[in-house]
């Protein structure tokens, strides 16, 4: 339903890990987590997951501090973590039947969810193998299996799309539209910035341990450094840019002229480029990494 991060700080020894983090995720929304290697995502995941704990602050899990009431705030909450530990020795399905038990589900019907599960990450067939022998990928497939058993209300992978081969990330693309339609909260972290651009409604950015900005997908898209317009032409010739320049200072580009500095008047340049089969025009959108690199950048 939600998870309510509120102004929790973290310290490994003298080490400032996180420093008065807090942050939203809302039923049916979905949230990329991003910052740089060591920037404190799964530190940040961990408590979240309580099984770390905040020097200060807490996490409330629908209504429940994952601290002063961690049974009932946990129950509530789904963990994928970025190395997921399993018994190695176990065959898959013997193990998943063990994990269920965890959520107070028998053996007929953990058996009937791994069915289920199984061919929803797409590892049936493999139900016989044992742990040690399943590839990175299919490691992460069954922790998004695991991760389903309970269904809560909230959940939390932590680099989840690392080591998933392009089927693997179209499923959890999928996964995700689901678990926004059911209404769920799910906060995901992740390098790969393009598909959080394509997953996310919105994004945090976290940098040593401190939120520096939280931006919705929109924003990010209306965001560039300079406002640019950009138009696809069927025909040029030497006069076009003349045109264009009464717009702003266009730049061509084999048959493509970028307009920086736009002034915004799209109805004029339109009908000024009559003549040369427009085939194609709009803004130039900003994106996750150009955003990222800016925020990042500002930071000292
Ligand atoms: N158990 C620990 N003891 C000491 N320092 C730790 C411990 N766990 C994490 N850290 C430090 O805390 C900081 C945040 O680590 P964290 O794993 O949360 O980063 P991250 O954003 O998830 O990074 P990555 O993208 O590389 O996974 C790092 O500087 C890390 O070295």
């Amino acid at each position: 339903m939600m998870i309510e991060v509120s102004n929790i700080s973290k310290k490994y020894g003298n080490f400032t890990a996180l420093q008065d983090v807090k942050f939203t995720v809302n039923n049916g929304e979905l949230v990329g987590y991003v910052g740089l290697n060591g920037a404190g995502k799964t530190t940040t995941i961990e408590i979240i997951a309580g099984v770390s704990y905040p020097n200060s602050g807490d996490v409330i899990i629908d209504g429940h501090s994952i601290i002063k009431e961690k049974k009932e705030a946990s129950k509530n909450v789904s963990w994928v973590p970025e190395l997921p530990i399993f018994e190695q020795d176990a065959k898959v399905l013997d193990y998943f039947i063990y994990l269920a038990g965890y959520y107070g589900i028998g053996k007929e019907e953990a058996k009937k969810k791994a069915e289920e599960l199984f061919s929803l990450v797409g590892l049936q067939g493999r139900e016989k193998d044992k742990l040690k022998n399943y590839s990175q990928g299919m490691k992460k497939r069954f922790a998004l299996a695991v991760s389903l058993l309970s269904d809560p209300n909230n959940f939390l992978f932590d680099e989840v799309l690392n080591g998933l081969d392009p089927q693997g990330i179209m499923f959890f693309r999928d996964l995700a539209v689901k678990l926004k339609r059911e209404n769920k909260a799910v906060l995901f972290s992740s390098h790969i910035l393009t598909e959080v651009e394509n997953i996310a409604d919105k994004v945090i950015f976290i940098h040593k341990g401190k939120i520096i900005r939280q931006m919705s997908i929109e924003e990010i898209k209306s965001f560039t450094k300079t406002n640019i317009f950009r138009v696809v032409l069927g025909r040029i010739d030497g006069d076009v840019i003349k045109i264009a320049e009464k717009y702003g200072n266009p730049k061509l580009q084999g048959n493509t002229i970028f307009i920086e500095n736009f002034n915004g008047n799209i109805p004029g340049l339109s009908s000024d480029l009559l003549n040369y089969n427009v085939i194609e025009m709009g803004k130039v959108e900003g994106n996750l990494e150009e955003v990222f690199f800016k925020l990042i950048g500002e930071q000292k």
